[in-house]
């Protein structure tokens, strides 16, 4: 911890670090440089023997053309751990998106962008193709961490520590509005905002420590209030609705509290607009939408596969599933069932379907569950993915059952940050033969 080394940095790597190595062979994992640097790299992580040691690039000795001066000032070395890329151009940080992507899929599943149907492009979400220095204010969720003197801040990498934050640059306008940072929260642990897309929706969530008393919520808009019991981890009402209204598609879907929705405002409809045009539902269809959610993708499925179709989705959270089924009360031919998948999938006894979603946490499906999926003949399947390793693992498996990529797409849904999110369109493979 604390040795220093001058190095050159090598190829970016999963999640949000570049490539390097000491003069004695030590791999570094290093945080705030850019491919083909020269920097010094300071040890933030690692012990001696270590297959890889954590540094952050604490001086810049040879910069790249890609690099700019961070726009927040709160990112750099030791600060705020939520955004990665904030001193690479956008169109810098796209690219080395992609380029972990296709390491990932080389790598874990064998598969060239030609051979996976993709470009090699990482597309920003509408609105988000804003020049060097302007950053998209685009996280309609955030969870501020509370240090011990009730001050609202961000945690740093790898670490329970926060740094106050008074305005943070990627938080969407309806959050910032809230002033949350604006004001102290004794007492709380963390305080969580929620601007909802397309409806007025405001929502805080606090988590207080043990034994502390929840403050009284006055913001600058009128919001409900949520409370986390620290004991049982439940989200329980405090004052007005206890979920915010979103909408994606031409749909409205409540999404109660603790419950999962796209953080970015673009990400639904990219995300549906993406599966429906490779997935292209047709009338009569059955379709399975697995980790579904409040039900997004069943929604759209339900609409396009018509009264003749059906739509089974899966999902684990019990508020979501009450949700999913409210939301999609209207569609006599839509079912949800609680719990997760691969307990649930196989006890329904279903043996084919034309179509499936699958849009898993970031462990992704695993082998188990998309080796049942393989067995379904599903004309399509539509993996939405967050994390691009557990895509490329669980692309393999759909291989080994008879499964191949004809395309996939990949965008920037979380600019600033190592994250990308990316829809592969799948069939079987003596289709594409
Ligand atoms: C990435 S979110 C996708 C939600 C939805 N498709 C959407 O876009 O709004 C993953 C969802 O899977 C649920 N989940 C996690 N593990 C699960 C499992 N093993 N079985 C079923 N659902 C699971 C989570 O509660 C969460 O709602």
């Amino acid at each position: 911890m604390g040795e220093e080394y001058e190095v050159e940095v090598g190829p970016v790597a999963h999640g949000g670090h570049c490539v390097a190595r000491t003069s004695e062979g030590q791999v570094l994992f290093v945080r705030h440089t850019l491919p083909g640097e020269r920097v010094v790299a300071r040890v933030t992580e690692g012990e001696e023997g270590a297959r890889f040691l954590r540094a952050d690039a604490v001086e810049i000795l040879d910069a790249s053309k890609d690099r700019i001066e961070a726009p927040c000032p709160f990112a750099g070395p030791g600060r705020c751990g939520g955004c990665d890329w904030q001193h690479a151009k956008p169109g810098a940080q796209r690219r080395l998106k992609g380029e972990v992507v296709a390491e990932q899929l080389q790598r874990l599943a064998g598969l060239t962008p030609e051979e996976a149907g993709w470009d090699g492009t990482v597309m920003p979400a509408e609105g988000d193709k804003l020049p060097a220095g302007q950053v998209p204010s685009w996280r309609t969720r955030v969870q501020y961490a509370v240090d011990a003197d009730g001050r609202a801040g961000l945690r740093r990498h790898r670490s329970h520590e926060v740094e106050p934050v008074d305005h943070c640059l990627i938080a969407a306008d309806g959050v910032s509005e809230l002033g949350v940072e604006q004001r102290d929260w004794p007492g709380m642990a963390t305080v969580e905002a929620i601007a909802a897309t397309g409806s007025q929706d405001r929502q805080v969530i606090l988590t207080p420590r043990p034994g502390a008393r929840l403050p009284l919520v006055e913001l600058d808009r009128p919001v409900s209030v949520m409370r986390v019991d620290e004991k049982d981890g439940g989200v329980h009402r405090v004052h007005g609705r206890s979920f915010v209204r979103e909408r994606a598609d031409g749909r409205t879907y409540r999404v109660g509290s603790g419950g999962f929705w796209q953080v970015h405002p673009k990400s639904a409809d990219t995300l549906v607009t993406a599966v429906m045009q490779g997935l292209l539902p047709r009338k009569g269809d059955m379709a399975l939408d697995l980790y579904c959610g409040v039900g997004l993708f069943a929604g759209a499925l339900a609409d396009r596969v018509g009264d003749q179709g059906a739509v089974l989705g899966i999902e684990s959270g019990k508020r979501a599933v009450e949700d999913a089924r409210h939301n999609l009360a209207g569609f006599d031919r839509v079912r949800v069932e609680q719990g997760k998948v691969e307990a649930v999938l196989p006890r329904t006894g279903i043996s084919e379907v034309d179509l499936v979603v699958l849009d898993p946490p970031r462990a992704g499906a695993g082998r188990k569950t998309v080796q049942h999926l393989t067995t379904l003949s599903a004309r399509r399947i539509a993996y939405v993915a967050c994390d691009p390793a557990a895509l490329a693992r669980d692309l393999a498996y759909f291989r080994d059952g008879g499964y191949r990529v004809r395309t996939l797409r990949v965008f920037d849904l979380f600019p600033m940050t190592h994250h990308v999110e990316c829809v592969a369109i799948l069939e079987p493979a003596t289709k594409g033969a």
